[in-house]
């Protein structure tokens, strides 16, 4: 598949108060492709012991993440026979990185212990296979480890007790093996949580409108994007994130970045880390909470003045609201590429 991208588009800025940016660095046009970029590191969003998630009735490939055939016998990890692949390349190139020795045994380890699979949050196992994913990635790619460690977050007192939590239990029934340079620490799991609870990708299911909860999308796996890490965010983004991971035939797991409209040279692109549908005052706390910054655009500014009722789309919209407010954590822009999915062409294949 081609990426169909013209060449130096966007450069990165550092802009104040802001940190890291991606900036227009000509003329774009609106459904223009900025970038795309591929993953140093991909995690199930399932639950350790398989169970499914809520709305997700599928399973998928723990290599590639496509979803797989129910006609086929999809292949196992024969070790542990719990990860499953959709083809040869996809057990082979796993088992050489991100489902080796370790990390089989780590993941078997983790799914044996009762305090973290039957007494914790189901975020907890999630976080725990992201570390193992983030660990792992310092035995097999350390120039990837330092990418990551170069992302934003270095952890903080309120997620304190789930660091220390996952650290200890990590420590005790799979410590990562020693690598020259690297020193796993109570600081780094904190810091690598953190970066994951900032940067993360959710790669989605897609809308399936026959179902009962249609228009829910669930996250079956988790990336990080060093290059679509550093878009910031903006209520009324000028660009948005598309993914094709069940149609792209190679590198399937890329983000593809999208302008929403044309920008001039020298413009910060921006996306929405979550449904631009939200209301302003819950725009504003997730912004605060999970990300760590009041957010001042140009639709707060505006939004800011409106009463309560106009905020809350009024009386007559409670259908409307309830079904906004019914996804609570959605991943970094994962629905916004859903909102605007329709309205852009299709990445060709070439
Ligand atoms: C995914 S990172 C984006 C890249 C980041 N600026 C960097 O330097 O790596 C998310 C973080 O960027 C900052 N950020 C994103 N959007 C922002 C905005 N509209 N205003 C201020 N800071 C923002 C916040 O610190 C946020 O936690």
């Amino acid at each position: 598949m081609s990426g169909m991208a013209r060449e130096n588009l966007v450069r990165i800025e550092e802009i104040q108060g802001r940190g890291r940016a991606i900036v227009s660095s000509q003329p774009l046009r609106g459904g223009e492709i900025v970038l795309r970029d591929s993953p140093i590191l991909l995690y199930s969003a399932f639950p350790l012991n398989g169970q499914q998630l809520q709305f997700s009735t599928s399973i998928y490939c723990d290599n590639c993440f496509r979803k797989l055939q129910s006609a086929s016998a999809p292949l196992s990890c024969p070790s542990c026979s719990q990860h499953r692949f959709c083809s040869p390349n996809c057990l082979s190139v796993s088992i050489a990185s991100s489902h080796n020795t370790w990390v089989c045994h780590a993941l078997s380890h983790l799914r044996d212990c009762p305090y973290l699979v039957l007494h914790q949050p189901m975020e907890r196992q999630i976080q725990a296979r992201f570390l193992i994913a983030a660990y792992n990635l310092a035995l097999v790619s350390p120039s990837n480890f330092q990418i990551l460690s170069s992302l934003q977050g270095h952890g903080e007192d309120k997620d304190a007790v789930a660091a220390q939590f996952l650290h200890s239990v990590i420590s005790s029934l799979c410590p990562p093996p020693s690598i020259e340079g690297f020193l796993f620490s109570l600081e780094l799991t904190s810091a690598l949580l953190a970066k994951d609870k900032l940067n993360a990708f959710g790669i989605m299911e897609p809308v399936d409108f026959n179902k009962e909860n249609c228009g829910q999308r669930s996250v079956r796996a988790y990336g990080i994007y060093p290059k679509a890490s550093l878009f910031n965010h903006d209520c009324l983004p000028n660009a948005c994130r598309f993914d094709y991971v069940d149609n792209a035939p190679d590198r399937n797991t890329d983000v593809i970045i999208r302008m929403i409209h044309d920008v001039p040279q020298g413009r910060e692109i921006c996306l929405s880390y979550f449904p631009v549908n939200e209301n302003y005052s819950s725009r504003q706390k997730r912004l605060l909470e999970d990300y760590g910054f009041t957010c001042e655009c140009d639709r707060c500014k505006v939004e800011a003045n409106w009463s309560d009722q106009e905020d809350n789309g009024g009386d007559d919209d409670d259908e409307e609201n309830e079904a906004m407010e019914e996804d609570h954590d959605e991943p970094m822009v994962e629905k916004a590429a859903s909102e605007y999915e329709t309205d852009f062409p299709t990445l060709i294949s070439s």
